[in-house]
């Protein structure tokens, strides 16, 4: 049986006052992986803040897993976060400590206490993405595919509901992107549910999968020919 994991109806997402998408309503499924596609200033960041709860539902309704995002509470945001993975283009990596220093800042900010079990699951996060052996590495001895592997694997500490990945390989040159779209892939095979905005159309050829686009201030499902 299907699980939605995110659930839009009739939603409508602002920057302030200003519209930027309407009427949106959409499903996504455990297991899926979604790409959100569209031009530039389309809405697909503003839509993926929504998700995560940096710009409020102002109208219309949304879950996500299990909140309410029309009624989501400011103090509410550090508990959907972590059911949530959020991916950046900018990686967002913390300069002044190593990858696993980065992974454990956010074991210890969100509630984990023992050394020895954040040590596990930091092994296991950078193994799932290819970086066993770079843990003692600052990001800024990293190429930029490597810093996206480690912020897949953040992503991940937590064992998301969701993973929210805003242009992903938006940074990246055309070999490197393929090569984190392929981690992506393999995670989302092993069972986690991916919602990926992109504009990278090569990408999509090589790795089809359900399409929404975002476009004159709406969001639709389209079919891979059509794109
Ligand atoms: N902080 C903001 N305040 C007001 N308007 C904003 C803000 N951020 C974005 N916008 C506007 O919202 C619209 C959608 O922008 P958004 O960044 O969501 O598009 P996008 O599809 O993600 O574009 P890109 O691919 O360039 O990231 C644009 O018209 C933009 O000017």
């Amino acid at each position: 049986m299907s699980q939605p994991v995110l659930k839009l109806h009739n939603a409508s997402i602002f920057q302030r006052e200003s519209l930027i998408l309407s009427d949106v309503s959409l499903t996504i499924n455990k297991g899926e992986f979604v790409y959100l596609i569209g031009k530039t200033g389309s809405g697909k960041s503003s839509f993926m803040k929504t998700l995560y709860g940096d710009l409020p539902l102002q109208q219309g309704e949304g879950t996500i897993v299990d909140y309410d995002l029309a009624t989501l509470k400011e103090k509410q945001i550090p508990f959907l976060r972590r059911k949530l993975g959020v991916v950046f283009q900018d990686f967002k990596l913390l300069n002044d400590r190593t990858v696993k220093e980065n992974l454990k800042f956010v074991l210890k900010a969100t509630g984990w206490k023992d050394h020895s079990q954040m040590d596990t699951k930091i092994d296991e996060v950078l193994d799932k993405v290819g970086m066993k052996t770079k843990g003692f590495k600052y990001p800024y001895q990293l190429s930029g595919g490597e810093q996206q592997r480690v912020a897949i694997a953040r992503a991940l500490l937590n064992d998301p509901e969701l993973i929210l990945a805003d242009e992903p390989t938006g940074n990246l040159d055309p070999q490197t992107s393929v090569e984190v779209m392929g981690v992506l892939q393999e995670i989302n095979k092993n069972g986690n549910t991916i919602l990926m905005a992109t504009h990278d159309y090569a990408l999509l050829l090589k790795y089809p999968s359900k399409t929404l686009k975002c476009d004159g201030n709406k969001i639709f499902e389209v079919v891979q020919k059509t794109i």
